[in-house]
């Protein structure tokens, strides 16, 4: 197992995980070999200038894209050496997403959208722990609900569920804050907490916001593709700190 700066195992990592696009004159190195574990049972956000690899680094930990070169895990599951097929089923049992445009099925009641990808794997939901989750996001009065009669910090926060009903090894969020007011952003982030917390999950969250890192137990930095550094027990001050010395280092300034 990856080692994580708080001990614990990695419920995701990337081993010298290298992406580049395109070719010739055109050639971006999105990830230029990026070493990470992102500990069980956390709370990580990952953040850098605009460009720095981010979102790349997500996906490719999530399995939603490919290394060019290197190694993804979930778990002890080496992502590289799935078929497509077993790449499809490990996303849809032991990886949670949640994403910026909540992407929920309009035609569906929000108690459907929740337990929509266990029904798609056609797994039984686990009655139990559905109606906590459904406590936990404070939808209970919403449950036969559409998407469109709903406010969006409360669709994100049927994504939330969606993304947890499973109980998938690890949730990615990719800027889950962004369509949102700062009162639902913070309930987002707030739920997404109590998810590690009380609910012992893990969240790996992609956010230009410092307010949005400072949820986390720990912010990861990436500059320019590579690993440029880490923050325990982070506060928006010491993010925005450390986010305006990157950028000073990469004006080289
Ligand atoms: N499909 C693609 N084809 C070519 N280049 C790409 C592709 N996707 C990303 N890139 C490039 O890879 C680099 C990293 O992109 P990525 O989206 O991972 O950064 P990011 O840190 O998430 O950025 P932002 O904060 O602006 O969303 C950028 O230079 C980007 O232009």
């Amino acid at each position: 197992m990856t080692a994580t700066v708080t001990g614990q195992p990695a419920a995701a990592r990337v081993t010298d995980a290298v992406k580049v696009y395109g070719s010739g004159e055109t050639e971006v190195r999105a990830l230029d070999g990026v070493t990470i574990g992102f500990p069980a049972g956390r709370f990580t956000a990952i953040m850098g200038p605009s460009g720095s690899g981010k979102s790349t680094l997500m996906h490719c930990a999530a399995g939603l894209d490919t290394l060019t070169s290197g190694e993804a895990h979930i778990g002890g599951t080496e992502l590289g050496a799935l078929s497509d097929n077993r790449l499809t089923l490990l996303r849809r049992e032991r990886v949670g997403f949640v994403f910026q445009a909540f992407n929920l099925l309009p035609t569906l009641t929000v108690a459907e959208n929740i337990t929509l990808p266990q029904d798609l794997a056609g797994s039984r939901p686990d009655p139990e722990w559905t109606d906590a989750l459904i406590d936990v996001v404070g939808l209970r009065d919403r449950l036969r609900h559409r998407p469109a009669e709903l406010s969006g910090g409360q669709q994100q926060r049927v994504a939330v569920a969606r993304a947890l009903a499973g109980r998938p090894d690890v949730v990615f969020a990719d800027e889950p804050t962004g369509n949102l007011d700062s009162r639902s952003g913070e309930e987002v982030l707030g739920l997404l907490g109590s998810a590690v917390r009380r609910m012992d999950r893990t969240v790996v969250m992609v956010t230009h916001d410092p307010v949005a890192a400072a949820h986390a137990d720990e912010v990861v930095f990436l500059a320019d593709g590579r690993l440029a550094g880490r923050m325990a027990a982070p506060t928006a001050e010491r993010v925005l700190d450390a986010l305006k010395a990157y950028d000073r280092k990469e004006a080289g300034s």
